[in-house]
């Protein structure tokens, strides 16, 4: 069987996207941690198995069984629950490839329905729904501890505003509270640098060091509006990999940037029976 593939990013978050609508491929946790992997592998910081709800066995309740859901995993081969720049590509390939009707259409994720607009120019908007903030706690990086605010986006998040982001090491995983976030965290450190503008960089659960984060870029504007004590506003996030905008309202929140594509093809057999 030829299993087709793309390659894309946003924001230089980058993803094997796999398209599967009847859920045949047998992913295995092993075969993520291959794909990704940039030497035996084609390199990601995720998959994205592109798949619709019926041929899925965890689908969530009430779900139209055409309805297209990204199933998403980690570099690590575990799974999320959602993926703020893996939803932009998600989006772009299916309007790119013809499988939905017009630029606005749901995407499903393990978090629930995310609304999606492909604009002209490529990019996309998603709608990444309510943010829930969990409180306060504490990471520790460099020997350096910091409180950060607890954000839920779907998946857990915890953001420090630092005097600078350029000054940090996460190259190895900075220290957290498992009480607090039994499942893990994706931990973002975050730099003021105007009145709605700052500077991210990020250390995401079952990944590492990544050049961006979509649900961290969400929470970290929830996070700097919260220093500036408003709950609603927009703000523009930089990223080593680029610039996004977020919006958070009282009742939801929004994401725009860039999605790309950069290759297209085919996993050989014989590599992929490798690492079933
Ligand atoms: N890169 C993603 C987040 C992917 C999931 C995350 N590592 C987790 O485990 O929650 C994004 O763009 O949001």
């Amino acid at each position: 069987m030829a299993i087709a593939f793309l390659k894309g990013h946003g924001t230089e978050n980058d993803f094997v996207l796999l398209p599967d609508p009847d859920g045949e491929l047998d992913l295995t946790a092993g075969r993520v941690r291959a794909l990704c992997d940039r030497q035996r592998g084609l390199g990601a910081d995720g998959v994205l198995r592109v798949v619709r709800a019926k041929a899925l066995d965890d689908a969530p309740a009430g779900i139209d069984g055409d309805a297209w859901f990204m199933d998403y995993r980690n570099a690590d081969g575990s799974v999320a629950e959602m993926c703020g720049n893996g939803v932009r590509v998600f989006a772009r390939y299916l309007s790119d490839a013809g499988l939905v009707d017009g630029p606005e259409f749901p995407v499903w994720s393990r978090a629930g329905v995310r609304p999606a607009t492909v604009h002209p120019d490529g990019t996309v908007t998603v709608d990444m729904g309510r943010i829930r903030v969990l409180g306060q706690s504490t990471t520790t990086v460099n020997g350096s501890t910091h409180t950060g605010l607890g954000v839920d986006v779907g998946n857990p998040h915890l953001v420090s505003v630092v005097d600078s982001v350029a000054e940090l090491d996460l190259t190895t995983q900075p220290a957290f509270d498992h009480e607090f976030f039994p499942r893990g965290v994706n931990l973002e450190f975050i730099e003021v640098v105007g009145s709605a503008e700052i500077r991210m960089r990020v250390h995401e659960r079952g990944v590492g060091e990544t050049r961006s984060c979509g649900t961290g870029t969400v929470a970290a504007a929830v996070a700097a509006l919260a220093a500036r004590r408003l709950t609603t506003g927009a703000v523009t996030v930089h990223i080593p990999g680029g610039t996004v905008t977020v919006t958070i309202t009282d009742d939801t929140s929004t994401l725009t940037g860039p999605a790309v594509f950069v290759a297209e093809g085919t996993l050989t057999e014989s590599w992929w029976d490798t690492y079933a």
